[in-house]
């Protein structure tokens, strides 16, 4: 069984004085245990949305999200989310913004303490423990932001577009610090992007929405061995993935332009 299952969800949002939108339509998605699945589409597909109704931050209109077989109802430690905008507590150093999860859940300071400070190592900011989030490049920033979410021991990782604010050449330390905790912790993604490089290389399975009404047009495995890293950029299945995902994703732009 799936972990995350989305059966026949849409969601429409009718804001008072606005034109109603139907932001996703009948969307069905699955994603199994200890899996990468990244989700690509036209800006104003639904993404976000998706992601944020797996968040328990939304609702969908019709139909149903479990995780394990359990109803989605709101948010939950159980699902870590990172967003592109950094999201620290700024009054908070590194450290206590890791520790932020285990200290709510009324962990020992000193169980809380290892967490983090097993989780600085693995996103490697050691020696920044002590520094403020306004102290940090952008990256750092993102590192401190996963290892928050990973504190918390999610059943899941939500990441909307994680390294959307960051240089092309902090991107690719990023995706590549990402793989290598992953392969580590194994932790069930799912991951928003617009960068087909990216997905093609971090996931397992790549889902490709259509324009708004979003749903889903093709769901892609991609069977490029791991670890994966930077020569798989330019390997053939790698160039094969990225055409096919191109051309799904320029005939969407178009009728997204169009809509
Ligand atoms: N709270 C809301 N009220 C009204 N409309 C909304 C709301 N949230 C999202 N929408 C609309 O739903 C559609 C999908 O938005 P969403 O942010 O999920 O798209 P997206 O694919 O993540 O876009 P992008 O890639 O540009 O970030 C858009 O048309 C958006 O304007």
């Amino acid at each position: 069984m799936s972990l995350l299952a989305l059966n026949d969800i849409s969601v429409r949002f009718e804001p008072k004085g606005k034109p109603a939108v139907t932001a996703l339509d009948d969307v069905s998605l699955s994603v199994a245990h200890d899996t990468f699945s990244v989700i690509v589409g036209p800006s104003g597909c639904g993404k976000s949305t998706l992601l944020r109704l797996v968040a328990g931050l939304e609702e969908p209109t019709s139909g149903t999200l479990t995780l394990d077989g359990k109803a989605i109802n709101g948010p939950s430690s159980e699902r870590g989310m990172v967003f592109q905008s950094y999201t620290l507590f700024p009054w908070l150093t590194v450290r206590e913004n890791v520790m932020f999860g285990p200290s709510l859940k009324k962990l020992a300071k000193s169980e809380c303490e290892a967490i983090a400070d097993e989780l600085i190592s693995a996103v490697q900011l050691q020696g920044f423990e002590k520094s403020y989030p306004s102290e940090l490049s952008g990256g750092m920033r993102q590192r401190v932001a996963l290892a928050r979410a990973l504190a918390n021991d999610p059943r899941i990782l939500l990441m909307d577009e994680p390294f959307g604010a960051l240089d092309s050449q902090t991107r690719g330390v990023m995706q590549e610090l990402l793989l290598e905790i992953w392969q580590t912790k194994r932790k069930t993604v799912l991951f928003i992007t617009h960068d087909i490089d990216e997905a093609i290389l971090l996931g397992d399975e790549v889902h490709v929405m259509s324009a708004r009404p979003g749903r889903i047009k093709t769901s892609l495995p991609i069977e490029i061995e791991r670890p994966r890293g930077i020569d798989t950029l330019t390997s053939q299945a790698f160039m094969d993935y990225k055409r096919t995902i191109l051309s799904l994703m320029h005939d969407e732009a178009i009728r997204a332009a169009r809509a």
